[in-house]
């Protein structure tokens, strides 16, 4: 991207495009990249929404494609400038196979890293996840931490595993020579639970609280906190940095930042709760209704069920041993890595994203009755 940039369009690819994150990716891109000539959105499933896209200036190319498949891949990467890699299977719920995940996540990540070799693509940005980090397998807290807390990351869930083994690949192939000899630059974020319009979990809670009279019970103590980030901030951070890798590569190259903005610290279902309060819901109990034993066995039969029922039906509801261990482990990051590393600042205050978040709760629960 060596000529000047306001002369030199450039092509941007974008996979998961049509995902909860990758939606806000593609029109942040739209809004905010101004050297923008060709915008590619590859996803194994199109939504008709990208048609409203082609009405602009930018060409907007949707290419249906697997990242599982190398050839797929490869073809939608050549000529790329950058590559935005947001698709991956998040499954902590046991509804992919534990080979499948890994097969996308992992496998999918090395074909968009050799198409970028190959084709001559210099500039990488991966999503990858806080999960990377933690909860640990040993329920250990992650307070308050950063991209240099020492903290032991000790996984045995498929996805955080398959999330960790991506990440390390991405930045092992930082600086590796591409297509016509320049340098590959890579660098991966990792954003906290994501929320804001199109999270499916947030809808799924809205829904089930619709179902149970406008109730929903406590199960984890509100004195667990876990950091959350606001989708359009989590676009807006991969936007800038994929802008920025060029001019910074030798800071940013092979680096991780966790995706962070002004979401206040709280538990997993108090934050929930402050967009669905105002959508009419209420959180039962001030502290939890049920000893954490019980949770833990109801947990254990949720997952003997899916096991069970697998030949039949899917079977693959919230609570399960693994995200009920999550839930109750702190984890929250304070960090201004990417502040200090490539200028990002939140562009979507606390406030603006919670009323952002909840307009579309409401919108999507309206359409649910
Ligand atoms: N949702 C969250 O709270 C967080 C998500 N992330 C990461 O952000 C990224 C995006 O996540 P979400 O938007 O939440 O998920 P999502 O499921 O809404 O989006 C993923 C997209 O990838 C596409 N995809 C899946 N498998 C594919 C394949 N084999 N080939 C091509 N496309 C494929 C899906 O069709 C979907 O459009 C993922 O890499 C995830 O690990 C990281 C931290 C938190
Ligand atoms: C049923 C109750 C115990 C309820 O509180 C369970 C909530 C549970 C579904 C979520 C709690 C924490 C979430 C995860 C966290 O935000 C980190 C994540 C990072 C990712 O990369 C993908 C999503 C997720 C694993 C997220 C998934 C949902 C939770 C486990």
């Amino acid at each position: 991207m060596a000529d000047s940039a306001q002369a030199q369009k450039l092509v941007y690819l974008v996979t998961g495009g049509c995902g909860f994150l990758g939606e806000h990716v593609v029109r942040m891109l739209l809004q905010r990249e101004p050297r923008l000539g060709e915008l590619r959105v590859f996803d194994r499933h199109l939504d008709p929404w990208l048609e409203e896209l082609k009405t602009g200036p930018v060409r907007v190319t949707a290419i249906q494609g697997d990242v599982t498949e190398a050839h797929e891949v490869a073809a939608a990467v050549a000529g790329a400038h950058v590559v935005i890699h947001t698709a991956g299977l998040v499954d902590v719920f046991g509804r992919a196979s534990p080979e499948t995940i890994h097969e996308v996540n992992v496998q999918g990540t090395r074909n968009v890293i050799e198409a970028c070799v190959q084709t001559g693509t210099q500039f990488l940005v991966y999503t990858s996840s806080m999960e990377v980090v933690g909860p640990n397998t040993k329920g250990h807290p992650f307070y308050r931490g950063n991209e240099d807390t020492l903290y032991e990351a000790v996984h045995r869930h498929p996805y955080p595993c398959s999330k960790a083994l991506a990440e390390r690949l991405v930045l092992e192939a930082n600086g590796r020579e591409v297509h016509g000899g320049l340098p590959l630059v890579t660098c991966a974020l990792r954003p906290t639970g994501i929320y804001g319009e199109g999270h499916q979990i947030m809808r799924d809670f809205y829904r089930q609280g619709l179902r149970l009279g406008g109730w929903l019970f406590r199960a984890i103590p509100a004195s667990v906190e876990h950091g959350r980030v606001y989708v359009g901030n989590v676009a807006w951070m991969h936007v800038l940095a994929a802008r920025e890798l060029e001019r910074r590569a030798a800071l940013m190259g092979g680096q991780v930042y966790f995706c962070y903005d002004g979401s206040p610290y709280k538990s997993y279902e108090d934050f929930n709760m402050e967009f669905l309060g105002p959508c009419g819901l209420q959180l039962v109990g001030a502290r939890p209704l049920l000893p954490y034993w019980v949770l833990v066995f109801l947990a254990a039969l949720n997952a003997l069920l899916q096991w069970l029922l697998r030949p039949l039906v899917l079977y693959a509801p919230l609570l399960n041993p693994y995200t009920l261990a999550v839930a109750n482990t702190t984890f929250t990051v304070s960090t201004d890595k990417a502040q200090r590393h490539f200028g990002y600042e939140p562009l979507f205050s606390w406030e603006d994203s919670r009323t952002r978040t909840i307009l579309w709760v409401q919108a999507a629960g309206s359409s649910a009755q």
